[in-house]
């Protein structure tokens, strides 16, 4: 609960079922003001009767999160038609202060029972732009929050324009005019220029690669851009009058790879790059000013200039428009050209952590990886000026094991995050009991998840030869490996847009692990002892040249 509330929207999070036909009652005398109120799921909106000096309230965003409480109901309490401007920052100011602080709520649902025909829920009130309660289960188990997200954006309403009363100016200026000399500025139909309300603030996303994970947006998932100023005037039209100020653009960073998506599901943008933005929602215009005219001076003024009020309707130009409000769908899809995969404890992140600078956590135990951690692989110095083929970014994605795909395990949702990627590593623990076996399953996995995956070129790395039972196998299982595929599109890998042109589903379903290439090649290594870490790099760099060379889709350019 947070005691510091003014004029804007609050959450309450209701902790129990809600019928639709919820009809609210507050108990702190601030809030009585608002009741009672419908809510009318059909029209997500529901407008209070007018009382006191709150001329209008709505329900507005029901959020219902199958099987998961609470359910989150916003009020936004606003004026309309404020008589003059003047008027409207008085009365601004009035219900800020009026509306402190608002504390519990009660809703009443419908009973089913037949002696109570009403239930009373208690609530909690919090302002909307506070963050909500901490989720214990965020802490827990980030991996399950961190690449993917719900986000609401609201842009700035734009700023109210001014009714202004022109007084002697325009006579002053009809004598100034015959003097040719003019204090107000005109357009060229001979209109006078009047200020505006300042525009409402944008809503940008881009791409930060400070940025990691989408995790931070679980905690504030609402996003508001400021109003546009208003016309600053005192309803006398002056030559000083100045424009309302432009609220500045709301910029939302999100990590590099993200996709934001509406919520029906269209694409709005692919954040691959640094910097990559996207504009999600626009601030409000802000209104015009016009002069008032008393009814038998209008005609004669209307021939100096159009600005003129005609009637109350031409107050609604007056206010500024409101900004758009979109609910967002953000997704992230780690950006890197090498994906490791393998069983847990293979020793990927043993791996990442010996080529690269990452700092993974490294553990004998399963799922020491939670969350995909990425490294910096430098370009081969002895290549020359093509060395910066050879760089690249690795991913190093959690463990996967036998029915990943059903959700065992950590599931399977991270094998999302290959998408972007050319290339494979494969990490296979060499001292296991049956090594062929775990490579098998990993393998599988992945087809389970996307066939596309198994044509990607890859490369195996038999790891732990330090140990002397892995030591001994290592021939037997190179070759057992190697045997494990089919020829030709390995070494000579297509464009993975080609694939599903030559293969149907059906095709693609009966396709045997022995039907996808095989790997470019087999590295035996120890990434902990440093055994032939030297060879593997090759391996790694040359794979990633001959990627380039093939014209795989990259992950992001590579420097030239
Ligand atoms: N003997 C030996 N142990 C290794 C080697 N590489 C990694 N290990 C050990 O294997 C264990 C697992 O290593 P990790 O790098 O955490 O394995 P991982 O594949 O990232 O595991 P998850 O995080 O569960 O996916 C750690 O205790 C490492 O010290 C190696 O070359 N030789």
């Amino acid at each position: 609960m947070h005691d510091k509330c003014g004029l804007g929207s609050y959450s309450f999070y209701i902790h129990h079922c809600l019928s639709p036909s919820l009809y609210v009652q507050t108990t702190t005398k601030y809030f009585s003001l608002l009741s009672p109120a419908k809510y009318n799921p059909s029209e997500n909106i529901a407008k209070c009767s007018k009382i006191s000096k709150i001329t209008r309230a709505q329900f507005s965003s029901y959020e219902s999160h199958p099987g998961n409480f609470p359910i989150k109901i916003r009020i936004m309490a606003s004026l309309i038609s404020p008589p003059s401007l003047n008027t409207h920052l008085r009365e601004t100011r009035f219900f800020s202060t009026l509306l402190l602080p608002p504390r519990t709520i009660q809703f009443q649902q419908r009973c089913n029972c037949k002696n109570h025909r009403w239930k009373t829920v208690r609530c909690r009130a919090t302002s909307a732009n506070a963050s909500p309660p901490a989720s214990t289960s965020l802490a827990k188990e980030p991996h399950k929050y961190f690449d993917h997200v719900i986000i609401t954006v609201r842009a700035g309403d734009g700023g109210h324009g001014a009714v202004l009363n022109p007084r002697v100016k325009l006579e002053q200026e009809q004598a100034n005019k015959k003097k040719k000399r003019s204090s107000l500025k005109r357009d060229f139909d001979g209109s006078l220029i009047l200020p505006m309300g300042g525009h409402g603030g944008d809503v940008i996303i881009y791409a930060d690669e400070g940025k990691d994970t989408l995790l931070e947006f679980h905690n504030k998932s609402r996003y508001h851009a400021k109003r546009g100023g208003n016309v600053d005037s005192m309803g006398v039209l002056t030559s000083m009058l100045r424009d309302g100020l432009a609220a500045p653009t709301l910029r939302i960073p999100v990590p590099v790879g993200t996709v934001v998506k509406s919520k029906r599901g269209k694409m709005l943008a692919d954040l691959a790059q640094p910097d990559d933005e996207v504009l999600v929602a626009r601030g409000g215009q802000g209104g015009i000013s016009l002069l008032e005219m008393p009814q038998h001076k209008r005609k004669k003024v209307m021939t100096l200039t159009t600005n003129v009020m005609r009637d109350d309707s031409d107050k609604v130009l007056v206010h500024g428009q409101p900004g758009e409000e979109v609910k967002l769908e953000l997704i992230l899809r780690v950006v890197a050209d090498v994906g490791l995969v393998g069983l847990p404890n293979a020793g990927k992140s043993t791996l990442l952590a010996a080529i690269t600078l990452a700092k993974p956590d490294i553990a004998d135990y399963p799922f020491t990886t939670l969350m995909p951690n990425l490294g910096r692989l430098g370009g081969d110095p002895s290549l020359g000026a093509g060395m910066y083929s050879s760089e690249a970014t690795l991913a190093d994605l959690p463990g996967l094991i036998e029915g990943a795909h059903l959700g065992k395990g950590l599931g399977r949702n991270f094998l999302r995050h290959l998408r972007r990627t050319r290339l494979l590593v494969h990490v296979v623990d060499a001292a296991t009991e049956n090594p062929i076996n775990d490579y098998r399953t990993v393998r599988e996995e992945l087809r389970m998840y996307n066939p596309e995956y198994l044509e990607r070129p890859y490369i195996v790395i038999l790891n732990k030869i330090d140990l002397p039972e892995a030591r001994e196998r290592l021939p037997s299982l190179t070759q057992e490996i190697m045997r494990i595929g089919s020829d030709g599109t390995a070494s000579e890998p297509k464009p993975s847009s080609e694939v599903p042109a030559q293969l149907s589903d059906g095709d693609r379903n009966e396709r045997e692990l022995e039907d996808y290439p095989r790997p470019l090649s087999v590295v035996g290594v120890s990434v902990l002892k440093g055994i032939s870490i030297n060879e593997m790099l090759k391996e790694i760099r040359s794979a990633l040249r001959k990627c380039s060379d093939s014209n795989q889709p990259l992950a992001f350019s590579v420097p030239p």
